[in-house]
């Protein structure tokens, strides 16, 4: 079965970035994410009440630091010291409950994320093949890293933050309102409207500058597109081309941060002339309040530090709106996920693993076939034929004739509605998904084995196996003389997807992995690159071994090898154009096989 990568990753395009509008839908899908923090909602809710309390102590820094202006002068019953103490103290209380709100609000964060993330893993390794045709591998890790790292900010770290800023707002305002009533409405009817202006102002340049970091993206393509195929770039002798289309691209990066830039200036001008144009004049009025003695310094202190805090909340609304922004987005694609049909409703832990045994009869009755991807195209066409439990039979066709076809449908990788396919007189659209494939075993064409040792790689078809079945399973498949030739044995490890092992050592382990799996139907993908001779009849040996009793299905490259068949069909173009056994077939003058046979001797 020519095995298809999927591999090809995101083309670091900045997807985190991508913002979605908030309204009021969107914030209640997104909520829809909460249901993972209901677990742990006794926490979280101790988490904001530290929260509230914690704000809330923040905001008596600014009355008691003028308090201790004002006993330096003596307009206060207390002392300098007294109020210092009380501060001292007021600031000890302060760090208290943020350590709880911090603390705790990481534990909901970072459990509800876990749950998300594993709820998210199996959904994703869960769902049938065609999802994945559809998506790339680095746009579906990111779902599990990225997005998922943004909705954790935003449990963290966002909503404490708005909250926060929030009490901030409206409790300092009430306090300077109560206060110092002029002082306030000459303060608001300035200040909020400078802020808000240097917000849009703000989110303007960003807007500016996220132009030029996607033009920079754009750059890098080129860079990475020429380094991936950097051979053919060399036989086309490209090189200047190249160049020049790099140089091109990073025009436009220049142009886009220039002009950034000249805002950003423009920017930086309108924050002195404008805020602090704010800032003297309300230090303005505070001062004549202050000589007519209506203020007292440090009652003015108190004043101007209420209002750094409101600021400072009105200011960072803007940054937090697009934190929340983004996490819209990230939990809309963490939805759409979750929300794809499974094809198994659960992934079986290895102990309950049914032992429900399968004879191996098995039927294809007239099925037609397109992959979802290319509907339009049928790769097989009204395929017939049977094959009794215990039963060889090959496939052989040239390139692209649909033999990986038919093994995949028998494995319900993909289903069709046209035609039927019947193991032990049961269609198999009724059979338990898992249940059919545990009874089903392959040795592909190219063996991708996973990054562990040997022994945890065979034992991938039984992962309860005995050391002692691991070990007969390798002498099966031949493989166990070169495993103990290596000086860590079974520990072995093979690297990643097992490049440290020869392509017929691989073929070995994944027929040990086969014969532990002890399957009643087996898959047989020939390789088509072929192995030296000794390797070649090691493999052939163990594959032997592995076939006996089980109905067995060989996608023939080599046809040498599968005159021992007890059925040979010959496809062509999606349909079944010739069937017999390999002396019936040779028999047939100018027939399909006949040619095939013909070529391979020739090449041979
Ligand atoms: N996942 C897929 N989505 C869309 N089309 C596919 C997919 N897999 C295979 N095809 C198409 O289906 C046809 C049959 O492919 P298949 O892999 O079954 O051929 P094959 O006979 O096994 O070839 P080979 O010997 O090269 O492995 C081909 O035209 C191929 O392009």
């Amino acid at each position: 079965m020519a095995k298809r990568r999927s591999g090809d990753r995101s083309n670091g395009q900045p997807e985190e970035n991508t913002k979605t509008k908030i309204t009021k839908e969107s914030l209640r899908q997104a909520s829809e994410l909460f249901r993972f923090v209901l677990p742990y909602k006794g926490t979280f809710i101790a988490g904001l009440i530290f929260l509230v309390l914690s704000s809330l102590t923040t905001l008596i820094f600014p009355r008691f630091a003028g308090m201790l202006i004002d006993a330096a002068e003596n307009r206060v019953e207390f002392s300098v010291s007294q109020v210092a103490l009380a501060l001292v103290a007021v600031f000890v209380v302060q760090s208290t409950f943020s350590f709880f709100r911090v603390t705790l609000f990481a534990k909901v964060s970072e459990r509800s994320m876990r749950d998300i993330r594993i709820a998210v893993y199996s959904k994703i390794i869960t769902l049938p093949l065609p999802f994945f045709e559809k998506r790339r591998v680095g746009e579906l890790v990111s779902r599990l890293t990225s997005d998922i790292s943004q909705l954790q900010d935003v449990l963290s770290f966002t909503l404490a933050e708005i909250i926060r800023q929030i009490i901030t707002l409206i409790v300092g305002i009430t306090i300077i309102f109560t206060l110092f009533p002029e002082l306030t409405v000459f303060m608001l009817s300035t200040f909020p409207v400078l802020v808000i202006g240097a917000v849009m102002f703000g989110k303007f340049i960003r807007k500016l500058s996220r132009k030029a970091q996607d033009e920079l993206a754009n750059a890098n393509v080129v860079v990475e597109e020429t380094m991936q195929s950097i051979h053919v770039v060399k036989a086309f002798t490209n090189e200047y081309y190249e160049i020049k289309r790099y140089d091109t691209a990073l025009e436009k990066v220049i142009a886009n941060a220039l002009k950034a830039a000249r805002y950003r200036g423009a920017f930086n001008s309108f924050i002195i002339m404008a805020i602090f144009g704010g800032i003297v004049g309300v230090l303005w009025y505070g001062a004549t309040l202050l000589e007519e003695d209506v203020l007292t310094v440090g009652q003015l202190t108190t004043f101007i530090l209420y209002t750094a805090f409101i600021g400072g909340a009105v200011g960072g609304m803007g940054d937090l709106y697009a934190q929340v922004q983004k996490a819209i987005g990230a939990s809309e694609r963490i939805r759409e996920i979750l929300r794809e049909e499974v094809e198994v409703s659960k992934p079986l832990p290895v102990a309950d693993r049914s032992t429900q045994k399968i004879y191996g009869d098995i039927a294809f009755r007239n099925v037609t076939f397109a992959y979802p991807t290319r509907q339009d195209i049928d790769v097989l066409k009204d395929i017939s034929f049977e094959i009794g439990a215990g039963q060889k039979i090959a496939l052989v066709g040239y390139s692209g004739a649909g033999k990986s076809t038919i093994v995949q449908l028998l494995l319900r990788y993909y289903t069709t509605e046209r035609g039927g396919i019947i193991v032990d007189g049961k269609d198999i659209r009724q059979f338990d998904i898992l249940q059919l494939r545990q009874n089903i075993g392959i040795v592909p064409q190219e063996v991708i084995l996973f990054g562990g040792s040997i022994k945890e790689n065979i034992a991938y078809g039984k992962p309860d196996a005995t050391d002692e079945e691991i070990l007969q399973a390798a002498r099966k498949a031949n493989a166990l003389d070169f495993i103990q030739s290596f000086p860590e044995g079974m520990q072995t490890l093979v690297g990643e997807r097992g490049v440290k092992l020869s392509g017929g050592q691989r073929q070995r382990i994944a027929i040990a992995r086969a014969i532990l799996k002890d399957p009643a139907i087996l898959i047989l993908d020939e390789a088509t690159s072929s192995l030296d001779a000794e390797s070649e009849k090691l493999v052939q040996e163990a594959l032997d071994t592995l076939m006996k009793g089980r109905t067995t299905i060989i996608i023939a490259h080599r046809l040498a090898t599968i005159r021992k068949v007890d059925h040979i069909y010959v496809i062509s173009e999606g349909r079944i154009r010739e069937s017999g056994t390999h002396e019936e077939l040779v028999q047939v003058e100018e027939g399909l096989y006949h040619n095939l046979v013909k070529l391979q001797f020739e090449i041979d």
